[in-house]
């Protein structure tokens, strides 16, 4: 699903668990979303549970998420927690009943992925994943040209992002290497995901080759540079790219096929803003076109556009752009890569995803 109007009957009541960074802007997203309702915030420290009851006056806050996940009046739990914890409180909101928004990546291992799957359709939870990139008007579109045939059969995808590097996150998790499992399933994650995605119909990704280094020397396992090819079974393949050492946000995807190319960027001070640049042109065989994008995009629009797609699939049953199935294949991918980051080899994914 890219771009559609979404039409709810009821409120569909939600329950955060995370009040960093990115879950202050799923409250917003939740509180601002026609149909959705803020029943429930869950925060860990003092600071951050006073913060959400500052701001949010009439949501519950609860500083232990199983005192959360006892609403039962909550019907859904959007999980934005340090990726360590994704499991763990994870597999508890869909034991209590609730439907599930996890953010990305999904979990840290492939285990963890598959029991919260098995979990999930043991007690018929709708299991949605935070690849919100999958619904912007700019990177959907691309999508959807593709399915279009405008490029003809897709052959090759560059994903590229050159950005200022990662914050800490609470307590510092994110430079810490058990807790955040690997820095590809920070961001990376995205990227392959596009890639996966924009490539369908070649066919399931068959290996991966990457590389990566770091500017830390006693830290070689924060990898600052990453770059990985990823090989389609159809004879695709994909270049995912990125550097934490440069400056703002600026993301790039060519994709061509066997009658034309897209070419489609976004620019912004940093990663969260509401005002960045972006542009998509297109060679259809015969011409260079600018292709318009009439809507914004940007992380934070599709993340209101993700909450608006949950209540949708709640009242409507409509379908999720990034089900648990896919985000399972991103963190295949991830680790897949890193173990190729590891051994200098390339690895094929058949290890990681087979079940
Ligand atoms: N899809 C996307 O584009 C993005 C996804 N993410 C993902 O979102 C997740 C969170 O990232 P981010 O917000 O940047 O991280 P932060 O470190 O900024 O925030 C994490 C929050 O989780 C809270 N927390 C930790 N343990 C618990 C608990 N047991 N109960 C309730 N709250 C808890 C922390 O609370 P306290 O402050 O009290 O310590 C902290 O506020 C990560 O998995 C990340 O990968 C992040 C950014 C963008
Ligand atoms: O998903 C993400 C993971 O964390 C990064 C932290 O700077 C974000 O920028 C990114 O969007």
């Amino acid at each position: 699903m890219t771009q559609q109007a979404y039409n709810s009957t009821k409120n569909i009541r939600f329950g955060l668990i995370g009040f960093g960074a990115w879950g202050k802007h799923h409250a917003d997203a939740i509180h601002k979303t026609d149909g959705a309702e803020l029943v429930g915030i869950s925060a860990r420290s003092g600071s951050s549970c006073k913060d959400a009851r500052d701001t949010y006056p009439d949501t519950t806050v609860y500083s232990n998420y199983e005192d959360l996940l006892a609403d039962d009046s909550i019907e859904i739990v959007d999980i934005v927690v340090p990726s360590y914890l994704h499991h763990e409180i994870a597999s508890k909101a869909l034991k209590a009943g609730k439907h599930l928004l996890l953010e990305k990546p999904m979990a840290i291992s492939m285990s963890e992925c598959d029991d919260l799957i098995n979990i999930a359709k043991e007690n018929k939870r709708i299991f949605a994943v935070g690849h919100e990139l999958r619904l912007s008007s700019l990177w959907g579109k691309v999508k959807d040209l593709i399915e279009e045939g405008y490029i003809g059969d897709p052959q090759y995808a560059l994903v590229e992002l050159s950005r200022n590097p990662y914050r800490l996150g609470a307590d510092g998790w994110r430079y810490d290497i058990s807790r955040v499992g690997n820095w590809i399933l920070e961001e990376p994650i995205h990227f392959f995901d596009l890639a996966r995605w924009y490539l369908a119909q070649s066919g399931e990704p068959v290996s991966v080759y990457a590389s990566a280094n770091s500017r830390q020397p006693d830290h070689p396992e924060l990898q600052d540079n990453f770059s990985a090819i990823l090989k389609f079974d159809k004879g695709a393949y994909a270049v995912v790219t990125q550097t934490l050492s440069a400056f703002e946000h600026h993301q790039t995807v060519k994709v061509t096929g066997t009658k034309g190319a897209l070419w489609a960027s976004w620019s912004g001070a940093m990663d969260r803003t509401r005002h960045p640049t972006f542009s998509l042109r297109g060679f259809n065989g015969e011409n260079v076109e600018e292709i318009p994008i009439e809507k914004m995009t940007g992380e934070l629009y599709e993340l209101e556009d993700q909450i608006a797609m949950l209540v949708e699939v709640l009242n409507n049953n409509g379908s999720l752009a990034c089900p648990a199935e896919e985000g399972r294949w991103s963190v295949a991918m991830c680790l897949a890569a890193q173990r190729s980051v590891e051994t200098g080899l390339p690895v094929s994914f058949q290890d990681f995803v087979k079940r």
